[in-house]
């Protein structure tokens, strides 16, 4: 299997599995270690996959080359292993090849030593770059080579980078040469995505069999550019064993938990879906969401926004049913809700006691899936043990404003630390979280967390969220599982605002273009 994920302003993706782990860097060697001890592959042969792998995409580059002279820049552990093999792969195809090695290189051991060896032997030029004073000489030589590889620190990376290290990273970054990293750029942290100190401003990386949180995460998956996840011939059983609890939303996925349409089927077969949303100044909000619930599917939709807002929403939504809030007061909001499959509540609502009321109702009494967004989720935040009430399965969708209220935590300590958050919030009050932003995160009560890579900055605007929470209104009304509805909704509010981004830009896109791009989205992915 070969997986590309560009992570670049056009999204592609080849061919993908249903779902794909992430791994830590720990995980990721105890993956190594199963294949080696348990599966009885020796890790040479990993090793020379991992190469080639880093070859072929190598080759992809190098065509549109004129001068293709390859600097594969090493460390002395075995992600410097696999550039030798690199180097000795292009040497045999007669290409030039500098290898530069960055560290004591006494202390190059195991299947990296094999490779070093081999390298000595058909006396291949080898550069050691011991302390500074070697970095003059390195940076002239850079300038004559085409690409560099940058294979210098991988899933052993242990502490801030510094030193000779350090300085060779600036040299290369400072190039303007194409740079691909083997499995993660250098300085990266495999584990969360952090720069140590500083890292390898990368334009591709190729990963090995998973890609690793740091691949995905940010600021990693900027500094990694393009990505690649090759297969190095881990077998399926060792792979499928690791059971990660976290997880990268994938095409593949998406395209089967979105429900298919049957002949003998009539609007009530793609259910009721019920929003509570808008208030005086931000009837938007509930235009947007309605909207984009009719757009993904919801057979029969009725929005509930405080009377003074019908005409508006009447003029903008004429497939919709309208009703007054005030009326939902007056007469018992149960009796308004028992008929529906799925209840959204708090798109543009303010923070009106008369809305605390509602909200209050509703999470008490509900009995199909809920989802709380907004201001739903500003008013949680005043009163968070509510969710102790919950009786169905609740997603809320905060993004990191809205998060740090709900947690008390500062919104610095919730970018920080998107993944545990999500989860311990999940795991604490039983619910769905989806916590927006650059990757959003899904996790599940189960501790298991999805990663969405779709979307773009150009998303960071006003209105946006609304649809997301429409997306994933409409598809509940379908009978889609919660958790599954709420990563494909991710995903396709991702795609369908990277492709308002490559048509407008993202200076220009706004929430209404992200709808507007919802049925090509939904319908490429079920047509592949
Ligand atoms: N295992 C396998 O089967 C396979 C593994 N594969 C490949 O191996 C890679 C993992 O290899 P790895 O575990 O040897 O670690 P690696 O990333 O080379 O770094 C360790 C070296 O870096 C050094 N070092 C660390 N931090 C540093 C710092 N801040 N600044 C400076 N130096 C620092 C550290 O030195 P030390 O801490 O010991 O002083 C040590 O020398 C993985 O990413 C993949 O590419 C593939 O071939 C497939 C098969
Ligand atoms: N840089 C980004 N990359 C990817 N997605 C983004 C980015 N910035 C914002 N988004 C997405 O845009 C949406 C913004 O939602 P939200 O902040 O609730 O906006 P609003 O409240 O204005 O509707 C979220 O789904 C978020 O994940
Ligand atoms: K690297």
């Amino acid at each position: 299997m070969s997986y590309t994920v560009d992570f670049g302003k056009i999204i592609h993706i080849a061919k993908g599995g249903d779902i794909m782990q992430i791994l830590k860097n720990e995980e990721m060697r105890k993956l190594d270690e199963l294949a080696i001890h348990t599966y009885k592959i020796p890790g040479i042969i990993l090793m020379e996959n991992a190469g080639i792998s880093v070859v072929e995409e190598i080759e992809k580059c190098l065509i549109a080359k004129e001068n293709k002279k390859i600097a594969i820049i090493c460390g002395v552990g075995n992600n410097g292993g696999d550039g030798f093999v690199i180097a000795r792969h292009f040497l045999n195809k007669g290409i030039e090849v500098t290898t530069y090695i960055v560290g004591d290189f006494s202390n190059i051991k195991g299947d990296a030593k094999i490779n070093f060896d081999i390298l000595e032997k058909i006396k291949a030029p080898i550069v050691k770059l011991m302390d500074s004073k070697d970095i003059e000489e390195f940076e002239k030589d850079l300038s004559q080579h085409s690409i560099l590889i940058d294979a210098l620190l991988g899933t052993g990376l242990q502490r801030t980078v510094e030193g000779i290290m350090k300085e060779v990273i600036i040299k290369m970054n400072l190039s303007g040469k194409e740079i691909i990293a083997v499995d993660i750029p250098s300085g990266v942290n495999g584990n969360d995505g952090k720069v140590q100190g500083i890292a390898v401003k990368a334009t591709k990386t190729v990963t090995f069999q998973l890609p690793k949180i740091g691949n995905i995460l940010f600021p990693g998956s900027y500094y990694g550019g393009e990505l690649s996840i090759k297969n190095i011939g881990i077998p399926k059983k060792a792979v499928d064993s690791m059971q990660s609890k976290v997880h990268l939303i994938t095409e593949n996925m998406v395209q089967s938990i979105l429900p298919k349409r049957y002949a003998d089927t009539h609007k009530g077969s793609y259910g009721r879906a019920f929003i509570i949303a808008g208030s005086i100044g931000m009837s938007g909000a509930a235009i947007l969401a309605s909207k984009t619930a009719l757009k993904c599917g919801t057979g029969l939709l009725r929005t509930a926004v405080p009377n003074s807002l019908i005409p508006i929403l009447e003029n903008q939504l004429i497939e919709g049913i309208t009703l007054p809030l005030e009326e939902m007061l007056e007469k018992g909001i149960l009796d308004y809700i028992k008929e529906e499959n799925v209840i959204a509540i708090g798109p543009g609502c303010g923070r009106s006691q008369q809305f605390e009321e509602i909200l209050h109702t509703v999470v008490r009494n509900a009995t199909v899936p809920l989802v709380i967004d907004a201001d739903g989720l500003n008013m949680l935040a005043n009163n968070i043990s509510l969710l102790k009430d919950l009786k169905v399965p609740c997603i809320i969708t905060p993004h990191p404003g809205e998060m740090s209220r709900l947690t008390g935590l500062s919104i610095q300590e919730v970018n920080d630390h998107r993944l545990d958050i999500a989860r311990n919030f999940s795991e604490k009050w039983g619910v769905i979280t989806l916590l927006k932003g650059a990757r959003t995160v899904i996790a599940n009560p189960q501790g298991e967390v999805f990663i969405n890579r779709t979307g773009n900055p150009g998303m960071a605007t006003a209105g946006s969220g609304d649809v997301l929470t429409g997306m994933i209104t409409g598809l509940l009304s379908q009978g889609v599982e919660p958790l599954k509805a709420t990563m494909a909704a991710a995903y396709l509010h991702g795609t369908a605002g990277d492709r308002a981004a490559i048509r407008l830009g993202e200076y220009s896109m706004m929430a209404g273009d992200i709808i507007y791009e919802i049925p090509t989205v939904i319908q490429e992915i079920m047509k592949k």
